[in-house]
């Protein structure tokens, strides 16, 4: 039997399972009173009915049709689609006390290891603490002891774009490469006080792998032992059936590149050689001898910097390139403002963040994180307990999903929506289009970083990262379309859980010879560790 075969039999087998499951489970339960949504076809619900592609489009669409909060089934799972911030500060931030596990995903949490990731952790002891473990070191009231740090790693960026240049790369083929190995090296000097090597460096293509492993292992539909959970028992040397194989190998190099680096400073510190890290720091403070759980969830929370901040930061300065040259206008004002400041004398720094008239770099932040949302449907959550909302119940282990893109994509807040326009965050005195300080629209900060108690941690250094890396690059350089190209479509993103827009081509020129001598000047091999930084409370 070959491995299609097989597949037919196991999806037949499914769907008797669920045709049992789901009529088990209609008969053994009173009839609930749901939120609307579209109508679901026998045994499999909505199942087929979401999109694979840009799924958050049509989740809009539903919104729009059916209201904020729309109803879903997925086979036997219930699914809630919130397509307004309300509905989402309802539920996930008021009600966080119900609304802040996560499903699970047999394949990726059991099978490959990912559950002991903290964005995949259940409501749990185990997430507390690694959630303490990033408030002793990732809160706001640590962002300036960050500055340093991100503003070398934002200067290393644009040298290397400059030698990139220089190097005949005229249409910036290897603008996201060099944007990641940035926001890489950055999460790798915090969690482990490791400088990575500019080409190739061992730990940052271990690390990239297993987050592509991540990604493919979450994909949703990717998997049928999903569906099947008995089917994790197949052992790996069945023939004709490869996920249990897939499995293996992603678990073992996952495993790999969560112990080796954190294995590394622990020895370093033994021989007092250790540069200042978060696990150096965590293991510094505290009291008592760690337990092996402890030092278990330590060494993957040090992972998630790496995982859970590398690709989703790159991503919208990325995103940010694109908008530059889609929308030249916003580029001139945000360089005029930088001269101003800076005189183009200098590089910028986080000192110049005070100032009133580089309001607009902070306006053009919260623009990019809205236009292109890089988690545009957030990440899910579970409810522990059946909730009464509005005249609906919704059912106990509900899986829920904020449109963040549908929420950005609201005329009502935000006019004009596929406009990429900082104004709408000003006041009239700034320049902007609102008349006061009550007048400016939702900050997107509010909700792309995600709602309640599992809102994600490392939104200050994400925050960091953004301003000072589009304050940087639009001192030294104008981004524009690639000469003989055509401008990149507007729509053009991909479809994961991270969504950053489709590789594009595009001209990056020096501003001035000013320009080209702050860039030379620079000393490319500076690294800035998190000495400064105090672990806040004992973790
Ligand atoms: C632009 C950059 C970023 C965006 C848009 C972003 C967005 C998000 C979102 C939407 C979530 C899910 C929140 C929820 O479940 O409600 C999340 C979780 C998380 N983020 Fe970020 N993130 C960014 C950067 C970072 C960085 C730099 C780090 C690490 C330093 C980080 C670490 C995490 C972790 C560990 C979680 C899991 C939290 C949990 O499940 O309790 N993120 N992020």
């Amino acid at each position: 039997m070959n491995e299609l075969s097989l597949t037919v039999l196991l999806a037949l087998c499914l769907a008797a399972l669920v045709a049992f499951k789901t009529l088990f489970t209609n008969y053994a339960r009173p009839r609930l009173s749901l939120p609307p949504g579209p109508n679901p076809f026998p045994i499999v619900g909505n199942l087929l009915q979401f999109p694979k592609d840009l799924p958050w489009q049509k989740f809009r669409r539903w919104g729009l049709e059916y209201g904020d909060v729309v109803y879903l089934r997925a086979a036997t799972r219930h699914v809630l689609l919130l397509n307004s911030h309300q509905a989402a500060l309802d539920l996930l931030e008021q009600k966080s006390a119900i609304f802040s596990s996560k499903p699970r995903i047999v394949f990726a949490s059991d099978m490959c290891g990912f559950g002991k990731a903290l964005v995949l952790t259940p409501y749990n002891a185990r997430m507390r603490m690694a959630r303490k473990y990033f408030h002793s070191l990732l809160s706001f009231h640590h962002a300036p002891q960050y500055w340093s740090l991100e503003e070398t790693a934002a200067r290393q960026l644009v040298r290397r774009i400059y030698d990139d240049i220089t190097n005949g790369d005229e249409q910036g083929e290897r603008l996201f490469e060099r944007i990641k190995w940035t926001t890489a090296s950055v999460a790798l000097l915090i969690a482990y006080g490791y400088k990575p090597a500019k080409l190739n460096d061992p730990l940052i293509r271990m690390e990239s792998a297993t987050s592509s492993y991540f990604e493919q292992a979450t994909a949703p539909g990717a998997w049928l032992v999903n569906s099947i959970p008995a089917l994790k028992c197949l052992p790996t040397w069945l023939p004709f059936v490869s996920f249990p194989r897939i499995a293996a190998k992603w678990r073992s190099e996952t495993e790999e590149v969560v112990n080796y680096p954190f294995e590394m400073v622990r020895a370093q510190m033994a021989t007092h050689s250790a540069p200042p890290s978060f696990v150096r720091k965590i293991l510094e403070t505290e009291g008592s001898p760690p337990t092996a759980e402890d030092l278990d969830c330590l060494k993957w929370t040090a992972s998630d910097i790496f995982s859970a901040g590398t690709e989703t930061t790159a991503s919208a300065i990325y995103a940010f390139f694109l908008a530059m040259i889609l929308f030249p206008g916003v580029q001139a004002r945000a360089q005029r403002a930088l001269s101003f400041v800076t005189g183009d004398e200098r590089m910028p720094s986080f000192t110049d963040r005070q100032n009133p008239k580089l309001a607009y770099i902070d306006a053009v932040v919260k623009e990019i994180l809205r236009w292109a949302p890089i988690a545009p449907l957030g990440v899910v959550h579970l409810n522990t307990s059946d909730h009464a909302y509005r005249s609906w119940t919704i059912p106990k282990h509900t899986t829920v999903i904020v449109n963040v893109w549908g929420i950005f994509r609201d005329p009502s807040i935000y006019p004009q929506p596929e406009e990429f326009r900082p104004e709408r965050f000003l006041t009239t005195t700034q320049g902007g289009d609102c008349k006061s300080l009550e007048d400016l629209p939702l900050d997107p900060r509010a909700v792309v970083f995600g709602y309640g108690r599992r809102n994600c941690p490392g939104q200050h250094l994400a925050d960091l990262a953004l301003w000072i890396e589009v304050a940087t690059i639009l001192t030294v350089y104008t981004i524009s379309p690639a000469p003989g190209t055509e401008n990149p479509p507007l729509g053009h993103f991909t479809s994961g859980v991270v969504s950053h827009p489709k590789p594009f081509k595009c001209s990056i020129r020096l501003r001035s010879d000013k320009a080209k001598q702050l860039i030379l000047d620079l000393d490319g091999s500076a690294t800035a560790y998190m000495a400064d930084v105090e672990c806040s409370e004992s973790a």
